[in-house]
């Protein structure tokens, strides 16, 4: 197949995914991809052009915190319940759908269901042929206060619970379909198979979405944009910009420059293998800048963090300008910005949210240098980066790297950053990585590091007494970094990491490990 074919085939055989601002509307988008569908979500307000763009051959209602019976609540484009496609109401999704189709929702903000419910099957439905079967019982996941009263004409319930008699409803002849559970979440165990079979049985797509037909596509589309342009991409090693600057070479080769920031506060070794890897396997143009004196100048003294954050963020930016400026300009910055970065999610609580941490970003690089931005991993998820990556043969030890904070080892050490503590640090980080490869435990954790504290402690060695810093490990499992879970380690495996750091970095004397999920503390300490 040609590639302007493959990409039609994509866009048109797709799903539209409306969103109202459920705080799990990306795990459906998830799950689509999975039974190997193209999906996009769009705001509830911005789905009519997307709707146009996209042709879509279904469309997936999310849940929402709002409640339909609320004044000025959002709802579905009345056009889509004309389309003569199915649709797929989650929650929210079949309460809008029920009220605006002419049934009954009624508020309730005394008691709802929230968490694990049974469903008993009570008719057949193509929606579940060959999955679920009249008479059977199946657990789902609850979340809601408000309930269908009545049904509108057409709609019949095919499974129901205690807390909603209309669990599941079906208008088998219009292909429209709700439920008062979260198909989505993995607390129902045959959710993602629900929305399997609605893509391919009830939608009648093929599900035959890969990664390679997403790289032939990706590839098409750099092409087309870019022209005969210039192209940058700050490369870090992670594992976003890495697959994103792959990707750009394979579509246009020497166009692309990348440029790498050693700040001097990159972890043990990582310099050079970011480097030679760039260079020795894909001949990608590579600038490597090293800018530790410039980074280690500026932080002297300064042990403010959101002080740190602003600094290297315009560091970066300063530095990707005079590069851009050596190669004679660029028209084009590429990034790899990721799903959970550019989802527009609904705000209902009114007001911008609150600023934890100033993320570094080059968010801010494109408007001050009049580039275009090319961003080919909008559309995915991080463990979706790595199979990208996978599929552009590119090794484990980039595709399965941890994320590493771009301000580096300098959010890490708490209080003045300096290169004493930065290569005290590194040892540190090294050992404890070493110890977590070796206990083949590296890809159970999302992430994994040492954070070095500006305290000193005292301790007793070869019947000396020392006066040293003290260390603290952090481990966490996640799916995107908003939230955390602490891994669970045994206990001897840390005593011997900190018996290790303790007798091989000079300058620790103690070690302690960090048992704080996020929320309600952060993954980085600064
Ligand atoms: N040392 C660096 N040199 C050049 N660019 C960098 C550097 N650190 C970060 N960046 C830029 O900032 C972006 C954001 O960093 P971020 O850490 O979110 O992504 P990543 O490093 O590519 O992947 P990962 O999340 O796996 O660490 C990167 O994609 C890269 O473009
Ligand atoms: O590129 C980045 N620039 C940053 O400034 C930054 N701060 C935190 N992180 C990474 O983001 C994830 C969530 O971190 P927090 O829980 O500390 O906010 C974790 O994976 C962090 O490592 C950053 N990544
Ligand atoms: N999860 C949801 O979509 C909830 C919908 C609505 N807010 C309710 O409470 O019923
Ligand atoms: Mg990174």
């Amino acid at each position: 197949m040609s590639v302007s074919s493959i990409a039609d085939k994509i866009v048109s055989e797709s799903i539209l995914i409306v969103d109202f601002g459920s705080q799990v509307t990306q795990l459906i988008a998830r799950r689509v991809r999975e039974a190997g569908v193209y999906s996009e979500i769009v705001p509830f307000n911005r789905a009519e052009e997307a709707f146009q763009r996209l042709q879509p051959k279904g469309i997936i209602l999310s849940g929402s915190p709002a409640s339909v019976v609320a004044e000025g609540s959002p709802r579905a484009p009345e056009s889509f319940f004309q389309a003569g496609i199915p649709i797929f109401g989650i929650c929210y999704g079949q309460q809008v759908m029920c009220h605006q189709l002419g049934g009954k929702v009624t508020a309730n903000d005394v008691d709802g269901e929230f968490g694990r419910a049974f469903i008993d099957v009570i008719a057949p439905s193509p929606l579940f042929e060959n999955l679920w079967k009249v008479g059977e019982k199946h657990q789902v996941w609850m979340s809601h206060a408000d309930r269908v009263e009545a049904l509108p004409e057409g709609f019949k319930p095919i499974a129901v619970s205690d807390g909603a008699p209309f669990a599941l409803i079906a208008d088998e002849n219009r292909r429209f379909y709700g439920m008062q559970f979260h198909p989505e979440v993995v607390h129902t165990p045959d959710g993602g198979k629900l929305i399997a079979h609605f893509v391919h049985d009830i939608c009648g797509l093929a599900g035959d979405w890969t990664m390679a037909e997403f790289r032939q596509t990706k590839i098409a589309e750099i092409r087309k944009q870019v022209g005969d342009g210039r192209v940058i991409c700050g490369l870090s090693g992670g594992v976003d910009s890495s697959v994103t600057a792959v990707l750009v070479h394979e579509a246009i080769g020497d166009q692309l420059t990348c440029v790498f920031v050693d700040h001097g506060l990159m972890r043990q070794g990582e310099a050079e293998q970011v480097v030679s890897l760039f260079r020795e396997h894909y001949g990608i143009k590579l600038v490597h800048v090293n800018a530790e004196d410039r980074f280690l100048a500026g932080l002297k003294g300064v042990t403010d963090p959101e002080t740190k954050r602003k600094f290297i963020g315009k560091t970066f930016i300063e530095i990707f300008e005079e590069e851009a400026k050596k190669i004679g300009g660029a028209d084009f910055l590429a990034q790899g910005t990721l799903y959970p970065d550019v989802i527009e999610s609904v705000s209902f609580l009114g007001g911008p949210s609150v600023t934890i941490k100033s993320h570094h970003n080059v968010g801010g690089l494109p408007e001050r240098m009049n580039m275009k931005l090319v961003e080919p991993l909008r559309e995915l998820f991080k463990d979706e980066v790595r199979d990208l990556g996978r599929e552009l043969g590119m090794p484990d030890i980039f595709v399965d790297r941890h994320p590493f904070p771009g301000p580096g080892l300098a959010i890490r050490i708490p209080g003045e950053v300096t290169k004493e503590r930065c290569d005290i640090l590194r040892k540190a980080d090294a050992v404890y990585l070493e110890e977590i490869r070796n206990a083949g435990l590296y890809n159970a954790i999302w992430q994994a590091f040492a954070v070095l504290l500006p305290v000193r402690t005292v301790g007793v060695m070869g019947d000396g007494r020392t006066y040293d810093s003290v260390c603290a490990l952090r481990a966490v499992t996640s799916t995107d970094g908003m939230t955390a879970e602490i891994y669970p380690f045994q206990p001897e495996f840390l005593a011997n990491v900190a018996t290790r750091i303790v007798n091989e970095v000079r300058g620790i004397n103690r070690v302690t490990y960090d048992f704080t999920s996020k929320p309600p503390g952060t993954i980085e300490w600064e």
